[in-house]
Parts: C-alpha cells; sequence; structure tokens
C-alpha cells in the first residue's frame, strides 16, 4: 500500500522510558481523533494535541509507493552505522497506516521499532516498542505494550481501570498547554500520589529539538 508521511526525520526520542535515543520518527499523516483543523479542536475525541500532522508536505514527507520505498527514507535518513538503529512511527494516529510489509521492511533493514499511538487501534504484530497514550472517554483496543503514557490532567480517565492494564511501564507526562505550570504541578501529584506512575518531560522541548 502507499503511505502517507508528513514529516520523517532524524532526532533524539524525547518521551518515555527510551528517551534520549537517536531515532529516525516517522510522522503519519492523518488522526481518527482530531481532523487536524483548529476550527475543529474543540469538539474533536481528543483536543490537546500538540502536533502538525495534516498533508504531506513536511520535511522529508511525502506519498511512498510502497514499504521499501519508506523503509528506504528510513534507512538514509539514519545513515551508514548500523548499530542501534531505531525508528519512531507516530503520528497522526499511525494505526491507520502502520501494516506487517513496513514492519518487515523496516526490520529487515536492522531497525527496532518504537510506536506511539492513541490505542483505539489494535496494533499489528511485530513492534518492539508499543506506548500507548490514552486519550479521555475514547475505548482502549490495545490493552497491552511496553509503555502507557498518560498525558495529564485529562477529564474522563480512570486510573485504576488503567493500572490494571498489561503494561510494563506507566507513565505520567504534563499536557502542553495554555497552563503548562499547573498540568506539571498535576503530573507530580499524580506520580508522588502513586508510585506505580513515572513522570516524564517532553526532552526535546526543553532541549530545542524536533
Ligand atoms: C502527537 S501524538 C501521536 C501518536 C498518537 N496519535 C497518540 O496520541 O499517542 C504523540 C504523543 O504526544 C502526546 N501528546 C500530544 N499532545 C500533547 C500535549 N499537548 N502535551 C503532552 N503530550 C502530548 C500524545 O499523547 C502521544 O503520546
Ligand atoms: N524528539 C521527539 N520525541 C518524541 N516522542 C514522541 C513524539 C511524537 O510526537 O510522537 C516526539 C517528537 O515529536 N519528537
Ligand atoms: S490522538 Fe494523537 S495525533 Fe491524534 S489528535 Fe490526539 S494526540 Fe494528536
Ligand atoms: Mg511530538
Amino acid at each position: 500500500m502507499t503511505y502517507a508521511v508528513k514529516e520523517l526525520f532524524l532526532t533524539l526520542q524525547g518521551e518515555g522510558v527510551q528517551a534520549g535515543r537517536r531515532a529516525v520518527f516517522v510522522r503519519f499523516a492523518g488522526c481518527n481523533l482530531w481532523s487536524g483543523r483548529e476550527q475543529d479542536r474543540a469538539t474533536a475525541a481528543c483536543n490537546f494535541c500538540d502536533t502538525d500532522f495534516v498533508g504531506t508536505d513536511g520535511d522529508g514527507g511525502g506519498k511512498f509507493a510502497d514499504a521499501e520505498a519508506l523503509a528506504e527514507a528510513v534507512e538514509a535518513s539514519w545513515g551508514a552505522g548500523r548499530e542501534a538503529r531505531y525508528t519512531v512511527i507516530t503520528g497522526g494516529e499511525p494505526m491507520l497506516q502502520l501494516d506487517t510489509p513496513l514492519i518487515d521492511a523496516l526490520h529487515a533493514r536492522g531497525f527496532e521499532i518504537g510506536v506511539e499511538s492513541n490505542g483505539t487501534l489494535e496494533a499489528p504484530p511485530g513492534i518492539d516498542w508499543l506506548c500507548i497514550s490514552p486519550k479521555g472517554v475514547n475505548v482502549l483496543a490495545q490493552k497491552s505494550g511496553d509503555e502507557l503514557k498518560l498525558v495529564w490532567p485529562q477529564a474522563d480517565i480512570d486510573l485504576d481501570i488503567l493500572e490494571r492494564l498489561d503494561f510494563r511501564h506507566f507513565l505520567v507526562q504534563p499536557m502542553d498547554c495554555a497552563d503548562g505550570e499547573a498540568a506539571k504541578t498535576a503530573a507530580i501529584a499524580l506520580a508522588m500520589a502513586r508510585p506505580k506512575w513515572r513522570l516524564t518531560l517532553q526532552a526535546h522541548k526543553a532541549l530545542g529539538l524536533r
């Protein structure tokens, strides 16, 4: 199939347990919880998104004819070395496009694959590091993974239910929003009240990375 990619870039993973790791980010276009248009934000199923995922016009973005073409672009962005190759597939919502041919093509080039998803769509097999980030009332179809990363504060979240899901790590990430200081305070309070949760910060934003 063809893949619509907003942008593709080399950076350090800024969030979660893999923070600090060199990674090629593939940001797929489109999301099932928001159109990406500001005029729809207030009524969207996810309304705090910090990302432009509309279209294919970003750096390194475009329409890729097949899995080989996209994996080739990921490899070109990484460069020659084969050590610790890592790619993070995000979006938008990556589960709308990520499929077995792409996973296989990336693995064939020696990449470990991380994925950032809202969890409303089931993940295909073969992902090496799966991060699920729940969004309010939207029902989770994917209830297991490596890390559950909760942006906080958020309405309509039941922490007791989330804590029973099958994840190795439970992370709380302050919401980047108008009152960011209040969000940090709330996230710290959650981690202090519930030791199962660890605070994670968006390091790339603090460091001026993409
Ligand atoms: C832009 S989303 C794309 C992947 C997927 N759609 C998702 O929501 O998980 C990437 C990550 O950024 C987080 N995120 C989005 N908006 C944020 C914000 N305003 N503050 C903090 N994290 C945010 C998401 O929860 C997710 O973990
Ligand atoms: N450096 C960096 N790390 C990230 N981790 C998750 C991101 C995302 O937007 O999915 C992201 C991002 O956009 N940049
Ligand atoms: S689900 Fe992810 S990509 Fe979609 S609007 Fe929410 S944060 Fe943004
Ligand atoms: Mg981001």
